[in-house]
């Protein structure tokens, strides 16, 4: 079965070779997508004969959003101390804990229902892949049961058992990393495909340099390829660590020194950023402008969680990242789109060239700019182009 959509004003392929830029656009284009991939792309009037059509009736079609960095499975909310904060609180991680008691207290179903809502929020608003990690259980049993319900809306689950130390392990922040990196990650193991660490020396709750280290190491022997949350609240090493351990991501990236931008410039290591945490949290901002003038990846993510960014909206974060982070258009939706799918190591996202995924977002606008010119506004969406949709993933 193939589908010829029709009607393109403006497609964004992220393919070099089709036209200008890293965003390869094409105007007045077509897509021919087959058994759930990209067929070809092109001009309308080259396009060839399909089975179907689609007529997007003059809108711009961008590659599905990958969001790269999100905490989906919870149950509660936060909403009070998000009002808190707004009133001058500081955000230090402590509120982790109201969700993990609300989680380990959900059953299955709820944490399930939650979860295919948001991942469902998310399709809505042009999401075609969702990383989701765990971090609300912290408890062998609730980190594998976590794991387990991700897995069934996404193959890319991260295994964040070093979210915070749990209350039942105060005091005693080793026995807790031992029981991250020997029964808990061997209960989690099966179930997830990343590992992730909160490295953030300034946080009473979370973890230090030399302790992100024995849990990414740990995951490493047992086949979990690593990400890190660092550098949200403060400089500190979890960039340099990430780049070290060739992580595919680290992520937030809030405060970094001029040797963590010298390390992330020359690895591997993809920066990813969270601005809705930065809204949430009422913080400065990350300064992509800097990252990518030195030349490093950049990928952006809703990093949807109760507590510092209740937002699945890759749209908000774009318009964000223009606004507020010195990225142009263009810069901001790639990295929503070829960042993340980088930051995931994904070759068949994040990009329409032919082969990758069928995964398309059509805007209610003529061009992609529009992303962050109407900010607020419900512009994206996934298109289904046959009977089985582009992916289920979300
Ligand atoms: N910073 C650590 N983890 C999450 C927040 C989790 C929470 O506060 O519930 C984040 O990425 O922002
Ligand atoms: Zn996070």
């Amino acid at each position: 079965m193939s589908t010829l959509v029709t009607g393109i004003a403006e497609l964004v392929t992220n393919d070099p070779s089709r036209g200008p830029g890293p965003l390869g656009p094409v105007a007045d284009a077509a897509v021919v997508v087959a058994d759930g991939a990209v067929a070809w792309t092109g001009p309308r009037r080259r396009a060839p004969a399909a089975d179907a059509s689609i007529d997007v009736g003059g809108r711009a079609v961008v590659p599905g959003f990958v969001d790269s960095h999100t905490h989906l499975v919870f149950a509660g909310d936060r909403a009070a101390e998000f009002e808190a904060r707004v009133s001058g609180a500081r955000y230090d991680g402590g509120g982790i804990a109201a969700t993990v008691a609300a989680t380990r207290a959900a059953s299955d179903d709820t944490l399930r229902g939650r979860l295919r809502g948001l991942v469902a929020e998310m399709r809505r608003q042009g999401t075609t892949t969702a990383e989701v990690k765990s971090g609300y259980g912290l408890t062998v049993e609730d980190e594998a049961r976590c794991l387990r319900l991700a897995g069934e809306v996404t193959a890319e689950t991260t295994f964040l058992g070093a979210h915070v130390v749990p209350a039942e392990y105060a005091g005693r922040r080793e026995d807790y990393v031992a029981l991250v990196t020997g029964p808990m990650l061997a209960a989690c193991a099966p179930f997830a495909r990343w590992i992730d660490v909160f490295c953030e020396p300034a946080s009473p709750h979370a973890f230090d340099g030399d302790a992100a280290r024995v849990v990414l190491e740990a995951g490493l022997t047992r086949g979990l390829q690593p990400r890190v949350h660092a550098n949200q609240l403060s400089a500190g090493p979890g960039v340099r660590l990430a780049v070290e351990l060739g992580a595919a991501s680290v992520d937030h990236c809030t405060h970094l020194t001029d040797a963590d931008v010298d390390a992330l410039a020359d690895g591997s290591t993809v920066a990813t950023l969270l601005p809705g945490a930065e809204f949430s949290t009422r913080s400065p901002y990350p300064d992509a402008r800097r990252l990518l003038s030195a030349g490093v990846p950049v990928a952006l993510a809703t990093d949807c969680n109760p507590g510092t960014s209740f937002t699945s909206s890759m749209p908000f974060c774009i318009a964000l990242a223009v606004r507020e982070m010195g990225m142009t258009p263009a810069e901001a939706l790639w990295a929503a789109t070829a960042g993340g799918a980088a930051a995931l190591r994904r070759p068949d996202v994040g990009h329409l060239g032919p082969g990758a995924r069928a995964d398309l977002a059509v805007l209610d606008a003529p061009s992609h700019r529009y992303l962050a010119y109407r900010p607020g506004v419900p512009l994206a969406r996934a298109l289904a182009t046959d009977d089985s949709g582009p992916s289920t993933d979300p």
